[in-house]
């Protein structure tokens, strides 16, 4: 097995700074710890600099196939008990037979230490049946299906050209199944502006799927719009929710050109201005259930990044842990994090939430430049950066 080796390794420090926003908390022996009890009604302490939790999932991930999946496999298992599965491959995953060997192979690939679940997910196209989704539910092994606009995003040329007019059916089903549909939520218009897609396809789209298929589960999936807060704020019943990712919670589309053309935070839907960023961090934050981290960490080949056309996509596996804590504990919101992590996305797919725990310290570490696997190299967010939490105990 290829497990894919930082270059060079991280490098944790022995500093142990108190974030900042808590040091005007202190016991009466005057040492900083102290238990937050969230807003669900579980209780984690924090003692010192670090922060106990359920063991989160991720329910926006894609983990690729071959030489790839054996490389950044280990990093999403080491950390999250499950994860929802993209089926973007080449060619795509449109069948519960492809979607039940796709899981065999990750399976395959999985570190033995380890007891992470795929949960695997259907590529909607125009001609998926009714029964096709049946099959996928029956299976127990698939969880939802995932809508591309053909042309949205990376590999989703076989995706659905007219929601509407072919899908219904298939739509129709999975609200009898009870299985949600995750979107990917852009117009492909090539006049409509490239920063305006997530909107228009929630004005052209989403709001007039809700109103016909109002009991669907839906989840809008890697938000990047004050427009796509509103929206899910507007949808009272329950059924619609969002995964957030954290380069959308951390950068604006200032990032996209500081000093140059920055590849590596190039992603789809694209990253939007300030007050977009500022509305997802608020509403996230605020300790709204109908939000769940969903990293969309999306490998590409280091080649495939940094070239005349490249590709969409953010690595973020390896630190997107310590990058929600960061978010929210500059929102002051840490006792908010578990429920982001840990519980909205199992309550909202009806699962249980995990027994485990994972602990993460304050203890700075360097991001790698690169991250190797037997074809070439990854670069991952905030490559070369320094990032402050740490996952110590997995
Ligand atoms: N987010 C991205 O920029 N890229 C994803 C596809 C997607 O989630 O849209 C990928 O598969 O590379
Ligand atoms: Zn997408
Ligand atoms: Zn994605």
């Amino acid at each position: 097995m290829h497990s894919m080796r930082a270059s060079p390794s991280p490098s944790p420090s022995l500093k142990l700074p108190f974030p900042s926003n808590l040091a005007s908390i202190s016991s009466s022996h005057g040492r900083r710890s102290l238990r937050l009890s969230s807003s669900t009604g579980a209780v984690f302490a924090q003692m010192e600099s670090t922060i106990t939790i359920t063991r989160p999932d991720d329910w926006h991930l894609h983990l690729r196939d071959g030489d790839l999946l054996q490389s950044v496999l280990p990093h999403s298992a080491k950390q999250f008990g499950r994860a929802i599965v993209m089926p973007n491959l080449k060619p795509p995953i449109t069948t519960t037979a492809k979607a039940l060997a796709y899981r065999e192979s990750i399976l395959k690939a999985l570190p033995t230490d380890t007891d992470f679940s795929p949960l695997m997910t259907l590529y909607l196209t125009d001609n998926t049946t009714p029964e096709e989704v049946r099959l996928a539910r029956n299976s127990g092994a698939v969880f939802a299906v995932k809508l591309y606009p053909a042309g949205a995003t990376t590999n989703s040329q076989d995706g659905v050209t007219d929601i509407f007019g072919k899908c219904l059916p298939v739509l129709e089903e999975m609200v009898k199944l009870e299985m949600p549909l995750l979107v990917h939520g852009e117009v492909t218009d090539p006049s409509v502006d490239t920063f305006d897609r997530e909107k228009v396809f929630i004005e052209t789209i989403l709001t007039p799927l809700v109103e016909k298929l109002p009991s669907l589960k839906i989840v809008m999936e890697h938000i990047t719009t004050a427009d796509a807060v509103n929206f899910i704020e507007s949808c009272k019943t329950g059924n619609i929710a969002a995964t957030v990712t954290p380069q959308h919670m951390l950068l604006n589309r200032n990032s996209l050109f500081q000093g140059g053309l920055q590849p590596h935070n190039y992603c789809l839907p694209i990253l939007k201005r300030e007050t977009h960023r500022r509305a997802i961090v608020e509403a996230v934050t605020s300790g709204s259930t109908k939000y769940f981290l969903g990293t969309d960490s999306a490998p590409h080949d280091k080649k495939r990044k940094e070239c005349s056309c490249g590709c969409a996509g953010i690595y973020s596996a390896p630190l997107a842990l310590s990058l929600y804590a960061k978010v929210f504990e500059e929102a002051g919101a840490l006792d908010k994090l578990e429920a982001f992590t840990s519980f909205n996305g199992p309550d909202f797919y009806g699962l249980p939430r995990n027994t485990s725990k994972i602990v993460m310290r304050k203890s700075p570490w360097k991001v790698p430049e690169t991250y190797s696997y037997a074809s070439g190299v990854i670069v991952p967010m905030f490559a070369g950066e320094t990032v402050e939490w740490l996952v110590c105990e997995e």
